[in-house]
């Protein structure tokens, strides 16, 4: 009977360890404590083989035979922490190296929006959690008279052992088993709020970067927006649940054990004041000159990757083949390097640590064990001293490393936040709009001056001057780079001029609301049409949401596009694939005419729609097209001139400005530009 008592005390100690550590999901599977298990196993054997043999026991027999499987079992846990803190100095993930910009502001008042919400769970967490530390604080104590019954029976022999360790036993296992519950509770409700609050953020992160101009996408690299996304709201999340829990329950437990030390023995604690932060402090540094090494460990792998991305991205041509090679492995080489001397770091702070933590413990011990001969102490009293002293330790470290997780946390937030308030320069909603019957389609561009805002110094048009009567067609050509596709950009609001005005019959467009004059009165065509990965009827119907489908058929139809997407197994249920890439060039075109047309727009604006296709797809599509323009005002920019000669109006555009406009017939007569043009592509034409 009393073995099997004592085998249970040994196997709590073991447990309460493995529980209130803060790797309890199981990191140290495979360490120490399966060697703790059998040391304590065979040395709780010892000690009760001689406690069968002796009456009177001195309060060390009582330290040989229960505190030493424990200090086993807690060095065993300190050196588990240790590797679980290295491990995470060690992950070597390769990060994205993302370019420095001055750092945005955190803005509390954005993240209370987002928690209010959640409010309730997250005080019920905080509750919960903060109940779970206070018992951790309790468990030492406990243990501590757990240990007074079983050391007092050694050295006396007397009374009913089963019948004393009972109550304190079953008091312990009722703390761990409300503790558990607590913390299942607070972990629940925790995840809940931070997989919310990150949902929200990220569908509003979404939907007001979609809001933003095209100047906005022109400034920033689409790859740092979807790390916004993913990587900023994730690492936000990780830390906001981090700091809940681990932060309140470490500070939570840093304090409580302290007072506890400090009731249990006044003169341990002094020792333990002055040599635990000394100790963690020297942790905290030498771990932030890991991670420092282990970033640079992982920006470099990040290069390498980079180096191998873009080279089995791209066709790699011979004469670069081998400088390629070599690049590659210049980049391993050096990242292999740096590892090499991360893991020389983490083996040595291992090894130090190890002794460093376990010289504590032993001097914890040597210190315990004089006063408890001097009857200052008790061995129960030693017992709940290591393990609070161990939970004080591991609370230190834990906020240490939560720290730089914060850190963390706050400027992933604040990349998260820096956009999802950002209002756009031109917004999407508000203005007015010009009732469907009255609206002619005519359109003045007046003494039009512009700059990207990319390049400010750099005018694009200057003092541009033209008009797209009602109904009629009007077509852009000149010099590559000269502006054309600016003017279209211009007409559809995705910039606004430097300086002049653009007026749809009569009034200045920035006064109009442009969801309906983007939606409604602009169908625009460009050379690479935007298809998304779903099927043909919904990327039709992406023009006017609410169409029905016979109204996406007769689209289709007036795009050419009905006879081949009825060619189709699945019909005009197919998927396109990502970016249409299912589908022809031509396909394609006639998919974003049908979009186009769908919404019955009072003006079109192809830009150089028909460039990238072949002799039979433009053949196809010209024909779409030319039925498309009917009855609208249309604003062609083409590079073949063969396909414009039938517009009622042919500018010229050179320098930012109109130099020559007229009909094709009127143009070739005057015998300047145009007629340049014209002789330059029939010269190109017959070569
Ligand atoms: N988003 C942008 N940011 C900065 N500069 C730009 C941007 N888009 C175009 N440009 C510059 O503006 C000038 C005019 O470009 P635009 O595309 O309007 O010319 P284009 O006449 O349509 O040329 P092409 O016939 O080759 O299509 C070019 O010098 C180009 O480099």
């Amino acid at each position: 009977m009393i073995l099997v008592i004592e085998c249970l005390i040994v196997l709590i100690f073991f447990l309460s360890r493995w529980y209130i550590s803060p790797g309890s999901n199981g990191y140290c599977s495979s360490q120490q404590p399966g060697n703790a298990v059998s040391r304590i196993w065979s040395l709780t054997q010892r000690a009760l083989r001689q406690s069968a043999t002796r009456t009177s026991k001195p309060p060390g027999v009582a330290l040989k035979f229960i505190l030493g499987p424990a200090v086993l079992t807690v060095s065993a846990r300190l050196f588990c922490h240790i590797a679980y803190c290295e491990a995470d100095v060690n992950n070597n993930t390769p990060v994205e190296v993302v370019a420095k910009s001055p750092a945005p502001e955190f803005k509390w008042h954005i993240l209370w929006e987002f928690v209010k919400p959640q409010l309730f769970a997250l005080i019920g967490a905080v509750v919960l959690a903060f109940g779970a530390a206070i018992l951790n604080i309790q468990i030492p104590l406990m243990l501590g008279d757990l240990v007074n019954v079983v050391a007092r029976y050694l050295r006396e022999h007397t009374g009913n052992y089963a019948h004393e360790i009972r109550g304190p036993a079953l008091k312990l296992l009722g703390l761990y088993g409300i503790q558990g519950l607590l913390t299942t509770g607070y972990i629940i409700l925790l995840s809940r709020v931070g997989e919310r609050v990150a949902a929200d953020m990220r569908k509003t992160l979404f939907a007001s970067l979609l809001r933003q101009d095209v100047a906005f996408f022109d400034a920033n690299k689409t790859g740092q927006l979807v790390n916004r996304l993913t990587a900023d709201i994730q690492e936000f999340k990780s830390s906001f649940k981090l700091v809940i829990s681990q932060g309140l329950r470490s500070i939570t437990q840093t304090v409580g054990c302290f007072i506890s030390l400090y009731i249990i023995s006044p003169k341990l604690t002094g020792l333990t004041v002055v040599v635990l932060p000394c100790l963690v402090g020297a942790g905290a540094l030498i771990g932030s000159f890991l991670r420092k090494l282990s970033r640079m460990a992982q920006e470099q792998v990040a290069k390498a990757t980079g180096v191998a991305d873009e080279a089995l991205g791209n066709v790699v041509y011979f004469d670069i083949f081998i400088a390629i090679i070599l690049l590659y492995a210049y980049e391993v080489d050096k990242s292999c390097e740096i590892n090499e001397n991360l893991g020389a770091g983490i083996a040595v702070f291992q090894g130090l640590s190890n002794i460093a933590l376990n010289c504590i413990v032993l001097g914890t011990i040597f210190a315990g064990g004089t006063l408890i001969s001097s009857n200052e102490l008790s061995p129960g009293d030693l017992m709940s001293f290591l393990v609070a002293s161990q939970t004080v330790q591991r609370s230190l470290a834990s906020i240490s490393i939560l720290f730089g997780q914060v850190v963390r946390g706050i400027s992933s937030g604040a990349r998260v936040f820096e956009y999802l308030t950002l209002e756009p320069t031109i917004p999407l909603a508000g203005g007015g709009r010009i009732p469907y019957h009255s609206l002619m389609g005519r359109v003045d561009f007046m003494n039009i001056s512009f700059s990207y805002p990319t390049r400010p110094g750099h005018q694009i048009l200057k003092k541009l001057n033209l008009t797209l009567p009602p109904s009629k067609t009007v077509a852009i050509v000149g010099e590559s780079g000269g502006g054309k596709s600016t003017v279209a950009s211009l007409l559809e609001r995705f910039y606004d001029p430097t300086s002049g005005v653009i007026m749809l019959d009569g009034l200045d467009i920035r006064t109009l609301d442009l969801s309906w004059l983007r939606g409604q009165v602009i169908g625009f065509i460009n050379q690479e049409p935007v298809l998304f990965g779903s099927s043909i009827m919904e990327n039709i119907r992406f023009g006017k949401p609410e169409a029905t489908d016979a109204e996406v058929i007769n689209a289709a139809k007036q795009a050419n596009a009905h006879r081949f997407i009825t060619g189709f197994p699945d019909g005009y249920n197919t998927v396109v694939g990502e970016r249409g890439v299912t589908l022809s060039g031509g396909q394609k075109q006639r998919i974003a005419i049908a979009r186009a047309l769908i919404k019955n727009p009072s003006i079109l604006v192809l830009d150089e729609a028909t460039s990238a296709l072949d002799a039979e797809s433009e053949r196809v599509v010209q024909e779409a097209l030319d039925r498309a323009t009917k009855g609208r005002t249309v604003l062609i920019i083409a590079h073949r001139l063969s396909t414009i000669q039938g517009a009622d109006l042919i500018c010229v555009m050179s320098n930012g400005r109109i130099v020559e406009a007229g009909t094709h017939l009127e143009l070739l007569s005057k015998g300047g530009l145009y007629s340049d043009l014209i002789r330059r592509q029939r010269a190109e034409g017959q070569q």
